[in-house]
């Protein structure tokens, strides 16, 4: 199965790495308006696959997008150290409208992957350009967030990250909602889990790892500048879910007809993924306080979507 990915930068290309190591795709393909960058991460990533897949891995056009499963949209701009998400709009918000156009020529049954940022924004905007229904153009949205969340409970709890079945909701952004009410280690409450294995989850340890999972891009971007190795994973992960028909519940971005009381907003909830894109949402029960902070944040995606003239 053929996977194209336009924006052979960071993200695009850690993308690609993983789905070579992992065989997701049977080719990939980047594209990217330097194609001299493009042909060189081709031709980088292949050299990796004799160790790990049988995956071709090639550097081309638009038109060689024909035929894929799903295109990755990873091009545009990143932040700048400080910099938020949300102020990189305009600029990615332009490279859309030169982009989305060719993709659909050449991969019109292609099911649309954005990583862009501010990347709920760029999911509606791609959505709008396309005309393709939301169901088919899917934001990586918290699919990292949730990640990092997992993860420093699980480090936090003693107990692997694959053991923990929580998520974030909302904004992959500043105003993003981490689901404490329904977070779980194996099949118990994390609350119960931390009694149990006698490890404290106060809530000032909650605070923690909420600014590490909430601050996590603002903290790499300062030291290297960009990040790249979690969300190439994620998009992967969120590859398989469609190569594969796995009907998986991963935490992803469409445009939502109604999100507390907001009406054709994308972010993200849990989704079940297979072939076709997004086949049901999944309103996770949410105490008062997280009903709350999930309305915040569809408000203040709308608004800001709003206040753009493209
Ligand atoms: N969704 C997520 O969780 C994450 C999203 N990102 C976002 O992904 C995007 C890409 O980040 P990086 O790969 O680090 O940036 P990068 O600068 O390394 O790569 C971007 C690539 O896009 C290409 N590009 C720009 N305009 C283009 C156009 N009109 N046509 C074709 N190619 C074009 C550039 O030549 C460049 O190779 C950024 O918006 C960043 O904020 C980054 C990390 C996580
Ligand atoms: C850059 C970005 O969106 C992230 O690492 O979360």
């Amino acid at each position: 199965m053929k996977i194209g990915i336009v924006g052979a930068g960071m993200v695009g290309s850690a993308a690609g790495y993983a789905i070579a190591l992992k065989g997701t795709a049977s080719k990939i393909v980047f594209v990217d308006y330097n194609a001299a960058l493009a042909k060189a991460q081709a031709e980088d990533i292949a050299h990796a696959v004799p160790f790990a897949s049988s995956t071709v891995v090639m550097a081309g056009d638009y038109a060689d997008l024909k035929g894929a499963k799903a295109v990755i949209l990873a091009a545009g701009v990143g932040q700048k150290p400080g910099e938020s998400r949300l102020q990189l709009l305009a600029r990615n918000a332009e490279v859309f409208r030169q982009i989305i156009g060719k993709v659909l020529d050449a991969a019109p049954d292609a099911v649309l992957l954005i990583a862009t940022n501010p990347v709920d924004i760029m999911t509606q905007i791609a959505t709008e350009l396309s005309g393709l229904p939301p169901t088919r153009v899917i934001g990586s949205g918290t699919i990292l967030d949730t990640a990092r969340f997992r993860h420093l409970i699980g480090e936090h709890l003693g107990v692997s990250p694959r053991s923990v079945h929580a998520y974030v909701l909302g904004e992959h952004g500043d105003s993003e909602v981490l689901c404490w009410s329904s977070a779980r280690a194996g099949a118990l409450s994390v609350k119960e889990f931390s009694a149990q294995m006698r490890v404290p989850l106060t809530e000032g340890i909650k605070a923690k790892i909420d600014d590490g999972v909430r601050n996590a891009a603002y903290t790499i971007i300062n030291g290297k500048g960009a990040t790249w190795y979690g969300i190439g994973a994620g998009l992967e992960r969120l590859f398989r879910a469609v190569a594969r028909d796995e009907q998986t519940v991963l935490s992803v971005s469409i445009v939502t007809p109604k999100v507390e009381g907001v009406s054709n907003v994308a972010l993200s909830l849990p989704r079940i993924v297979g072939a076709q894109g997004v086949v049901a949402d999944l309103f996770p029960e949410l105490d008062d306080a997280e009903h709350e902070a999930l309305g915040a944040s569809a408000r203040l995606l709308k608004t800001t979507l709003d206040a753009l003239e493209y």
